[in-house]
């Protein structure tokens, strides 16, 4: 349940008043999520003909100093027609504010939901929602470094030891150190860079039967490589929960829908494969730190790290490599 602070009727009331919004009419705290406490808001609307509103209160994992970042993105993104939440400004023109020593922003409110088992034309949709978002981002003045880097998956995966991936799984040290060596010697320096989503899973898209109604949850969001976005995406959406099938269908349709709005350049697609290890070593990295490092007792439900070793494996494959040639 990803509501850690408990907010009563009157303080939300409060929260509320500090925006040009109406009045708060009803509040849901929402169970999706495990960094932040996030509630459904519904106000009368400045218009009395009601709106609806995500507040959020961070509560871990995000910094105050890179609010300005990611809301501000938020902002830029939606004033260029991508489908993402803005921010709502306070009173004072703020995008934050404090309560309790913590901060909190509140955010336009998206229909839609969150699909777990896409089918290609919602693939191709969030293929061409994420080109879409590389292109608008392009003049966004702030810049963010990645902290989810090569580096970090060393440091992350370092804090699990041998043992511990080993009881992960008995095969998980030996992989992660070869494709960590195999990264960092081959890890490209000269692919165009710009701002990216890096955390695009289809829990972080709002869909409309096939289309995208949001992408949210931009708290990963930093300058990096542009096709290591494509990549994340791709490791995101075209394999099963366990990371043992590969779906071509979703694979070809995910591409598709992007270089129909972005030409992915050829020495892009040439490094997709090297891009899908890292992404899934990023992830792998995370799912076994947290994995060894929540507490059995904790309400959150720790993620498979194995399910990405599998999806690494499938990158790594040569006979998978040339799929992602030319089209
Ligand atoms: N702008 C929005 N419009 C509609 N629903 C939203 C919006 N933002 C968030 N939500 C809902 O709130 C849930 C949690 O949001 P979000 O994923 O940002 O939380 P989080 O705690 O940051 O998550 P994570 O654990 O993935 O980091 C989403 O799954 C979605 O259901
Ligand atoms: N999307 C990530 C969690 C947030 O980084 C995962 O599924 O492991």
């Amino acid at each position: 349940m990803a509501v850690y602070t408990k907010l009563g009727a009157e303080t939300l009331a409060d929260i509320v008043g500090a925006f040009d919004v109406g009045q708060l009419v009803s509040a849901k705290g929402i169970a999706e999520g495990v960094s932040n406490s996030n509630w459904l808001l519904e106000t009368t609307g400045t218009d009395g003909g009601g709106a609806r509103f995500i507040l959020t209160m961070y509560e871990m994992r995000v910094e105050v100093e890179d609010l300005p970042f990611f809301l501000g993105l938020l902002d830029h993104l939606a004033a260029r027609d991508c489908p993402v939440p803005r921010t709502i400004h306070d009173r004072e023109n703020r995008a934050f504010r404090f309560h309790d020593g913590k901060a909190l922003a509140l955010i336009e409110f998206l229909p839609g939901v969150s699909v777990s088992d896409p089918t290609p034309a919602q693939a191709r949709a969030v293929g061409g929602a994420l080109a879409q978002m590389h292109l608008a981002a392009r003049d966004f003045p702030e810049t963010r470094a990645n902290g989810m880097d090569l580096s970090a998956w060393k440091e992350l995966l370092g804090g699990c030891g041998r043992e511990g991936l080993a009881g992960i799984d008995p095969s998980l040290p030996d992989l992660v150190e070869r494709e960590l060596a195999f990264l960092s010697a081959n890890w490209p320096g000269d692919l165009p860079c710009g701002v990216i989503h890096a955390d695009l899973f289809p829990d972080n898209v709002l869909m409309l039967g096939g289309d995208v109604s949001g992408l949210i949850d931009f708290y990963f969001a930093c300058n990096d490589i542009t096709a290591y976005d494509i990549a994340v995406t791709h490791a995101a959406w075209c394999f099963d929960a366990d990371g043992g099938a590969f779906d071509r269908a979703l694979s070809d349709a995910l591409l598709a829908g992007y270089e129909a709005v972005r030409p992915i350049l050829p020495e892009e697609r040439a490094m997709l494969p090297v891009l899908g290890r890292g992404a899934a070593m990023r992830f792998l990295a995370t799912r076994a730190y947290d994995w060894l490092h929540t507490p059995a007792d904790a309400l959150v439900t720790r993620k498979d790290p194995m399910a990405f070793a599998r999806r690494l494996g499938f990158y790594a494959d040569p006979e998978n490599a040339a799929m992602f040639g030319a089209s």
